[in-house]
């Protein structure tokens, strides 16, 4: 999609250096919402999300992410807790704050015969804080930066999904983001602009800018993101680069296949080996220190019937099912 490569240009999402330091765009310390009705939302959550991360803030529908998402823009007011965009603590620096950060929360209402460009300028006429002088260039480089400059003058009925779904996002670049928030950027896709919207937030992170993507796919989370937090019924139960989850999560397990599963799980208890689960034609175990040949060994020595034998990590997808408590969508 874009004219990339290294071309200097006018980049309406490449940030100035920031003034205000800090190892995180976004913090929060026991956030909590809960609504009129007794709905606990978001209960107690701690974010830590790294600059220039593409952060996935992965969690199932109803888990509280976008409530979460709307606290850290300041359109709902949390009921305790406190946070801090860009090294500012809000909600005192959301002014002088907001300008900096890109949002796409609910998709703003584009007019179907008018251009893309021309839907932008209106978008950007609507937004007080910006600077009708600059309005031209800034729209043309969030064109390019999405990479619609060609389909610019072309009507947003005629836009393919994605293509509008770009074009939302360009309307969170109108101005130099440090910080971009989407939230459930590839909902209701299609494949082609999945990947479109994919490939883009990739583009936007390798100009420096920090994103901060929710989703309900945890494929997209591992595809697109370094950095991941999961939600569950309001609360954030895991948070860290994806591979450390991956490996603090991923505990080898031995897996035996036999016939004779009962005295298999036996002489593995008896080996000392933690977690035995007997299963359908197999049992598998905690891998432990012990070396797996002499596990195998010791079962061939007591008599059962070993068929296969190996070690296995798991997914991503079971560490994440074990921290959720429930499955995930896998496709993205
Ligand atoms: N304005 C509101 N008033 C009362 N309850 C609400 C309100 N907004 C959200 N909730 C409830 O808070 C919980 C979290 O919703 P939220 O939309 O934050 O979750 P989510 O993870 O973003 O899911 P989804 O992707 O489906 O929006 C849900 O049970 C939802 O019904």
């Amino acid at each position: 999609m874009g004219t990339r490569a290294g071309a200097p240009r006018q980049d309406a999402a490449a940030p100035p250096p920031s003034p205000e330091g800090g190892a995180h765009a976004v913090v929060t310390t026991g956030l909590t919402k809960r609504f009129r009705g007794g709905q606990l939302a978001v209960d107690g959550v701690g974010l830590a999300v790294p600059r220039g991360s593409v952060y996935g803030f992965l969690g199932p529908n109803g888990s509280g992410k976008t409530t979460t998402i709307r606290m850290l823009l300041g359109l709902v007011t949390p009921t305790s807790g406190s946070w801090s965009l860009l090294g500012a603590p809000m909600p005192g620096g959301l002014a002088r704050t907001l300008p900096r950060v890109g949002a796409l929360v609910e998709g703003p209402a584009f007019y179907p015969y008018l251009s893309g460009e021309a839907n932008l300028r209106r978008f950007d006429a609507a937004d007080p804080g910006a600077d009708p002088r600059t309005a031209r260039a800034r729209i043309g480089a969030a064109l390019d930066r999405v990479g619609l400059t060609a389909a610019a003058g072309k009507r947003y009925r005629a836009y393919s999904l994605g293509m509008r779904q770009r074009l939302a996002i360009a309307a969170a670049l109108l101005g130099p983001r440090e910080l971009l928030v989407l939230d459930e950027p590839t909902n209701g896709l299609d494949p082609q602009g999945t990947r479109e919207v994919r490939a883009l937030i990739k583009e936007i992170a390798g100009d420096g800018t920090t994103v901060f993507v929710s989703s309900h796919l945890l494929g997209e989370v591992e595809q697109m993101c370094g950095h991941v937090g999961v939600m569950r019924a309001g609360r954030l139960v895991a948070q860290g680069p994806v591979a450390a989850l991956r490996e603090a999560g991923a505990a080898p397990r031995l897996r035996v296949e036999t016939p004779d599963v009962a005295a298999a799980a036996a002489a593995l208890s008896r080996a000392g080996l933690d977690g035995v689960r007997p299963g359908d034609g197999e049992v598998t175990a905690h891998a432990g220190e012990q070396p797996p040949e002499r596990i195998c060994a010791l079962l061939v020595g007591e008599g059962v019937a070993v068929r296969g034998f190996g070690v296995v990590r798991p997914t991503l997808e079971e560490i994440f099912v074990g921290l959720t408590g429930e499955g995930f969508d896998v496709e993205a």
